[in-house]
């Protein structure tokens, strides 16, 4: 490959691009620069190396273009994901590969495989993953809007105890509980709002005739049910509370 030094650049790094065997004299350029050829080309290199890889074939080598997506975690910087609806449906927490994302998505996603699960949109793990395992993400409204009803029925198995409700055309989790007495009732709240303060992500807590709690979960940010819903709700069949409980 043969080196040209760029207009403007003494010739040092910033100056110099490497030249493709492909890039030709300026007078043909039509007036581009060569720079500019060079990113082009570089950009339909890049493009050339994102295509579908085979699965089967585990590269080791350390370019994350050229080595096969691994079944970690994918982890969508938030801001990079618009997250309509169209989207939502790359963005189901299960059955897809993180592959599949970066095929449909690839000019959106900045895909970091190193970014903290908390600055992140985390994705599909495997359809047995358990929902409890995963962290809800901040709820910016304008990324946000609720799922579908049908979305919302393909997670519902996932919290078998609750319950999918329509309440005056907001979609929500529901489930109810009888508690010992009122005080009980309190500090089952107490445990439950703990836990929605360290996922960022807040339940309805209902206390009525002195020892029902319900308890139901939409976002509030869009209006009605996100995975960040499903997240808590698995999270709180998770809890501790039995001691709260009246015996059946
Ligand atoms: C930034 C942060 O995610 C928001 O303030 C959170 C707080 N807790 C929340 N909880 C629920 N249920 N819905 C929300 O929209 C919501 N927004």
């Amino acid at each position: 490959m043969k080196e040209i030094t760029l207009p403007g650049g003494g010739g040092g790094r910033v100056g110099k691009a490497v030249a493709w065997k492909s890039i030709r004299p300026w007078k043909e350029l039509e007036g581009r620069s060569p720079f500019m050829e060079a990113v082009d080309l570089q950009r339909s290199e890049r493009k050339e190396r994102r295509k579908p890889v085979d699965k089967t074939v585990v590269s080791s080598r350390r370019d994350p273009l050229k080595a096969p997506m691994l079944p970690t975690r994918l982890l969508l910087p938030l801001a990079y994901v618009p997250l309509k609806s169209s989207h939502l449906s790359c963005l189901r927490p299960y059955g897809r590969s993180s592959a599949h994302v970066a095929e449909l998505l690839p000019d959106l996603v900045e895909i970091s495989l190193s970014r903290a699960i908390l600055n992140g949109f985390r994705t599909f793990c495997s359809s047995s993953q358990d929902l409890s395992l995963k962290k809800c993400v901040p709820c910016k409204k304008k990324d946000l809007s609720p799922m579908t009803e049908g979305n919302a029925s393909e997670l519902k198995p996932k919290v078998p105890e609750w319950e999918l409700v329509n309440d005056g055309g907001i979609m929500k989790l529901r489930r109810n509980w009888k508690v010992k007495n009122f005080l009980q009732g309190l500090e089952f709240f107490k445990v439950v709002g703990e836990l929605a303060e360290a996922e960022g992500h807040h339940p309805d807590l209902h206390l009525a005739g002195w020892n029902n709690v319900t308890i139901e979960i939409w976002t509030h940010a869009c209006g009605g049910l996100t995975e960040n819903d499903f997240i808590l709700a698995a999270k709180i069949d998770k809890l501790p509370l039995e001691s709260f409980l009246r015996r059946k």
